[in-house]
């Protein structure tokens, strides 16, 4: 059997399925083939703003494994809408890339030598309103287009590659700097052009940035005998095959990201960023179990109030009856884990809540823009 697996048609999502297709096939032995399916992200040309951002770039691509056109899609999990469908399940999320915002600049620039009134390209409300509030004389300049098109608009950074060429039309040279995603330039090839690996103290990034998510259709709930489950099947084969890319850590962690999306009501274009991470941590006992942290926070769009909050949730260590039975043990952690860092992602929406966060302007409650 080949697996077909769909991918968005751009070079940064076919560099991204490509390596996800590849491990499948190294790990589990199971054959592949890229379908490219085409999104109304990729077609429509208005900022990524006025769109709403609310799942533009999946919704095509999910479709399609509805349709039972491909067997599985891999998506920019920052790209996902916090609701997760029903009928679909993200199988496994790889282990994470940089998660930091980039600043790439001409001359070597950074946001501290960045000139007075310099001219900085992004689409993002999230970046707009934290470097708003860090550079309020910074002249900020909406952009669009793929990651060459972006690139070519600084002085230098021009990138002569067919397979993705800058599109036709837009401005070239015309900015001081573009801040885009640390991790669609790696995987792309292009670390070289990052000036600045923005810390996350100083730019908090998108939830799920960075994550990549794997998507499958979802079990029939509680139909017994279900062939997604059964391993001897192709489809149960292929979930047997996912689950062993999955990484756990960072699963947790983008699971509290979305969390705190979802209950904030927001889409994926709103200013709010955050960052979790799985830790070592101690339970009451003084047991070794992980501690799952997260930095969040909720932006106005003008940058004017800036609310930020840090907060954690330690486990207890796997209960002693369980811990006998190894593969028991690793399922309770999963579980736990989950369930500690959805419940995590909730508490701290309740917190900006309770702080205003739904009284800054357009922040939340699906404004998106
Ligand atoms: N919104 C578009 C998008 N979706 C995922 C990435 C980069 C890769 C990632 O964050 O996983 C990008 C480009 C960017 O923000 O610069």
């Amino acid at each position: 059997m080949s697996v077909r697996v769909g991918t968005r048609g751009s070079a940064l999502a076919t560099t991204q399925t490509r390596t996800v297709a590849q491990a499948l096939t190294e790990q589990a032995g199971l054959d592949h083939e890229l379908v490219i399916i085409r999104t109304d992200g990729d077609v429509t040309t208005g900022s990524l703003a006025s769109l709403g951002g609310t799942g533009v770039f999946a919704s095509a691509l999910r479709a399609s494994i509805l349709d039972g056109v491909v067997d599985m899609a891999v998506h920019s999990l920052k790209d996902l809408p916090a609701a997760q469908p029903e009928d679909l399940e993200i199988i496994a999320v790889p282990a994470r890339a940089d998660l930091r915002d980039a600043l790439c600049a001409r001359d070597g620039l950074t946001l501290e030598t960045l000139p007075e009134g310099a001219r900085v390209g992004t689409g993002s409300p999230r970046r707009v309103a934290q470097l708003k509030a860090l550079r309020p004389d910074l002249e900020l300049v909406d952009i669009r287009g793929n990651v060459q098109t972006r690139l070519a608009r600084v002085p230098g950074l021009e990138q002569h590659d067919d397979n993705a060429p800058a599109a036709a039309g837009s401005p070239r040279g015309d900015l001081d700097a573009v801040v885009l995603a640390c991790a669609g330039l790696d995987r792309l090839g292009l670390g070289h052009v990052i000036t600045e690996r923005i810390d996350p103290d100083v730019m908090l990034p998108a939830p799920g940035q960075g994550a990549l998510a794997v998507e499958v259709r979802a079990l029939h709930d509680g139909i017994v005998g279900d062939a997604l489950l059964d391993p001897t099947t192709p489809a149960g084969r292929l979930r047997e095959g996912l689950a062993r890319l999955d990484d756990l850590h960072t699963h947790a962690a983008v699971t509290a990201e979305r969390a705190l999306l979802l209950r904030l009501e927001a889409g994926c274009a709103a200013p709010i960023g955050a960052v979790a991470r799985v830790e070592d941590g101690e339970d009451e006992a003084g047991a070794a179990a992980p501690r799952i942290v997260m930095d969040a926070m909720v932006a106005a769009l003008d940058g004017s109030r800036i609310l930020r909050r840090t907060s954690s949730v330690q486990l207890d260590a796997v209960p002693q009856e369980v811990n006998a039975e190894p593969e028991q043990s690793a399922e309770w952690l999963e579980d736990t884990l989950m369930t500690a860092a959805g419940a995590l992602g909730v508490h701290m929406a309740e917190g900006f809540i309770a702080e205003g966060a739904d009284l800054l302007p357009g922040t939340v409650r699906g404004t998106g823009a």
